[in-house]
């Protein structure tokens, strides 16, 4: 039996697991089952990059590369759940907010200059982004909606916005001198330690060294061209003004934490493009970049002796742009203001599912030209936007669902790409070597930004036994997302189509390219049925938001489950991310929104995949107490007042402990729980009064990033009731 390790993280997921896991730990128990706490948070993460500058009370050990470590083994058992991977802005909160606990932490050097400095940034850039799930993730990823939570939804169909067939919504892309259309690729034949190198005239740099790679393994390379991306965001500026929609930049600068950016960055510099003509050399000065987006610009403006004039100039400039498609118009907070605001993930769903709808200056919904600079993907949006205007909306009531086969073992594809990616120091030539011998070059000019990623085969044949296992069990449509005119997919194709002809399946399986294979896609579901996409590392990400967050409403009731290569099990809590928007909520009036459903699926499996009679047990009872939960319409409601997120938690105990009691596996659990279910069922409705009598005031965490853990406790376990029940 494997004990069970539940993570610590950050905002709504964090919150909900001070009220969550105590009942957890409690109902274990009785089985002899243990779980394990490890923390892997923003705040806990910064900590244990520092011990030298702590005391040894607030020293923390390196919990991430523990479990990083323990996901190489059959051993593992987690349960992770989202957290930050946070921008500049969100770490240099952090860490000021440590600071003022006491933490003699650094700051975050903007412009390392001494060995020192740089040494430190090196350590705050490795906690940056996406640090996390790369590290976790030694598996491919299982992303569906569970059958009761697909029933559920249809039973209950959200609100869906109407979508007509000339809303002037739409996807801006690139197309040319972008990452889609710079593309090489190769597939080693033997084993290689690659080595990348910036060629300037006859002056030869290694940007990097010593990057091993095993046999088989497809290494790609590419570069999306700064003049053409400038000139990109200066015609859709003009061309948003014409149409009269509003304009949002999606991007993923989160997972992509040194592309994106920079890419980010650069929208920024050409919406304001007159004030960086005038200022741009004051701002190089004083490293003042717009890669942390215009909020920060803005704060490191307002220090300037003229910082007055230049935000009146601004405003200017801003007011003479098409309006900026907005993240909260009430307190002014625009798109570009901090780029891990607007993840395309989910944000181009929640866009759609508005029906091409997004916020703009005046608080009013209105149509948004998407800009997705790179192609790769691009198509997925404008495609379903095409789609949805030709057809209308889809109708959660008799949606079918689309599953995902996600290829992410081991840092697969771009999200594994951060380390190998520069903005290009001089115009001249960036190429991958062998040895001597030139795999792939590319011509570039400063500031072009080029990367380089690659795919383990392991991984890949993984992923495509995955795909047939998961097909297999569903009998369904399966579609391999692959483009075989892009230089990558056609590498992944040599494996895929010898892979599926050896155990005769070719004619099971299809093969699309990204844009043909979403129509496919929504055609089939808008028939209610359901297919299984099986897709690139990306696609992952993004589909796994799209389709949920149109037919369910939410990617926070999926079932994501990661099959460990080594044999472990990580079991993740939903397909979204850690809703800061709920935790400020929570703070405001105490209602947290947050809907632990992805828990519950998390928590169902992790326990049949310890092994053992008793957790089996357990673990059925979570899911038949999590299907009551749903068919009683006790998940959390949006609005205080409502019940929330620790009601929620109530119920789902009180479910629990009742379909313990009632099952006749083991008669040893059903007595111990006898008593626990009837306590909580003449308990619940005192227990929801006590939560509520709270609801509508502020309250008090100790913290944003690392709170207090007495100060959450009081907060989210308010029920004298149920703690006395708990223990
Ligand atoms: N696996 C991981 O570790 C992931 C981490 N992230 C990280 O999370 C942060 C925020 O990312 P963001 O793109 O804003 O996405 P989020 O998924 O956090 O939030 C988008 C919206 O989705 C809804 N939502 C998400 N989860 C739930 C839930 N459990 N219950 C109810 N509603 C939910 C909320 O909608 P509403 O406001 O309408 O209630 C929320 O505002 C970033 O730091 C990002 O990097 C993101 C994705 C995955
Ligand atoms: O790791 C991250 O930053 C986000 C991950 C994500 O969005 C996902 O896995 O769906
Ligand atoms: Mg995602």
């Amino acid at each position: 039996m494997t004990k069970i390790i539940y993570t610590t993280v950050d905002e709504a997921p964090q919150l909900a697991a001070a009220s969550l896991l105590p009942i957890i730990k409690r109902f274990l128990s009785e089985a002899g089952l243990e779980v394990e706490t490890r923390d892997i948070s923003l705040a806990g993460r910064i900590i244990a990059a520092f011990p030298d500058h702590l005391t040894d009370a607030q020293r923390q050990s390196d919990a991430l590369a523990e479990l990083g470590e323990l996901v190489k083994t059959a051993d593992a058992n987690v349960i992770k759940l989202p957290n930050i991977s946070a921008s500049v802005p969100q770490l240099t909160a952090a860490i000021a907010e440590l600071q003022g606990q006491g933490y003699a932490l650094p700051d975050y050097p903007e412009a390392p200059q001494t060995d020192d400095e740089k040494a430190v940034r090196a350590k705050y850039d490795a906690i940056k982004g996406s640090a996390v799930n790369p590290v976790l993730r030694e598996g491919n990823s299982d992303r569906r909606a569970p059958a009761a939570v697909k029933a559920f939804a249809k039973a209950n169909p959200h609100r869906m916005g109407k979508w007509v067939s000339d809303s002037k919504t739409r996807v801006a892309t690139m197309g040319e001198d972008d990452f889609r259309s710079n593309e090489a690729s190769v597939t080693l034949a033997d084993a290689a330690t690659l080595r990348i190198e910036h060629v300037a005239g006859d002056t030869v740099t290694v940007m990097k060294d010593g990057l091993d790679m095993p046999a088989g393994t497809i290494v790609d390379s590419t570069f999306m061209s700064v003049k053409a991306l400038k000139a990109f965001y200066n015609k859709t500026i003009e061309d948003v003004a014409k149409e009269g929609t509003l304009y949002s930049l999606h991007m993923k600068a989160t997972m992509m934490k040194v592309s994106d950016p920079i890419i980010f960055g650069h929208c920024v510099r050409q919406y304001l493009a007159p004030v960086f003509a005038k200022h741009g050399d004051l701002f190089d000065a004083n490293g003042i970049t717009p890669n942390g987006g215009l909020g920060t610009l803005l704060d490191k403006i307002a220090d300037l002796p003229n910082g007055a004039e230049i935000a009146a100039e601004i405003d200017a400039v801003m007011a003479d742009r098409p309006p900026l498609y907005m993240v909260n118009s009430d307190k002014g907070i625009t798109n570009l203001h901090v780029p891990s605001d607007v993840i395309i993930d989910a944000s181009m769903p929640a866009v759609i599912r508005a029906g091409g709808k997004g916020w703009g200056p005046d608080g009013e919904e209105a149509d948004t030209t998407c800009v997705i600079p790179d192609s790769s993907y691009a198509g997925v949006y404008a495609e379903s936007i095409d789609y949805f205007k030709e057809t209308g909306a889809l109708d959660p009531a008799t949606a079918g669902t689309v599953q995902n086969v996600g290829l992410m073992a081991q840092k697969a594809e771009e999200y594994g790409s951060h380390p190998t990616t520069f903005e290009v120091p001089a115009a001249g030539e960036m190429r991958v070597m062998n040895g001597d011998t030139v795999l792939m070059s590319h011509a570039v000019e400063a500031g072009d930004i080029w990367r380089m990623a690659s795919t383990r085969k392991a991984p890949i044949m993984n992923w495509i036994e995955l795909a047939i296992e998961r097909q297999a069990a569903e009998n369904c449509r399966a579609i391999f997302w692959l483009d075989e005119t892009r230089a990558h997919d056609a590498e992944l194709l040599n494996y895929v189509r010898p892979a599926l002809a050896e155990k005769g399946l070719t004619d099971t399986f299809e093969v699309m390219a990204p844009t043909p294979a979403t129509r496919a896609s929504c055609e089939e579901i808008r028939e209610g049925r359901t297919t299984i996409a099986i897709t690139g590392n990306v696609l992952r990400d993004y589909l796994t938001d799209l389709f949920p967050i149109l037919e369910v409403g939410t990617s926070a009731k999926m079932l994501s489950v990661v099959k460990l290569m080594q044999g472990g099990g990580l079991f993740e809590t939903g397909a979204g991310g850690s809703a800061p928007k709920h935790v400020q909520q929570l703070m405001e009036e105490n209602h947290l929104r947050w809907d632990s459903l992805g828990e519950f699926c998390a928590l169902g499996e992790s326990l049949r995949f310890a092994g053992g009679a008793k957790a089996k047990v357990m673990g059925d009872a979570v899911d038949t107490a999590t299907v009551k939960l749903l068919a009683e319409g006790k998940s959390p409601g949006r609005k205080v007042g409502q019940d929330d997120n620790r009601a929620s938690h109530a119920h789902f105990a009180l479910y629990w402990a009742e379909a313990l009691a009632n099952q006749t596996d083991d008669a040893e659990l059903a007595t111990a729980f006898e008593p626990v279910a009837k306590a909580l069922a003449d308990g619940i409705d005192a227990i929801l009064a006590e939560i509520k009598a709270g609801a509508g005031q502020p309250v008090d965490l100790g913290g944003y990033y690392h709170g207090d853990a007495d100060k959450t406790a009081a907060v989210m376990r308010p029920s004298a009731t149920l703690n006395a029940i708990i223990g």
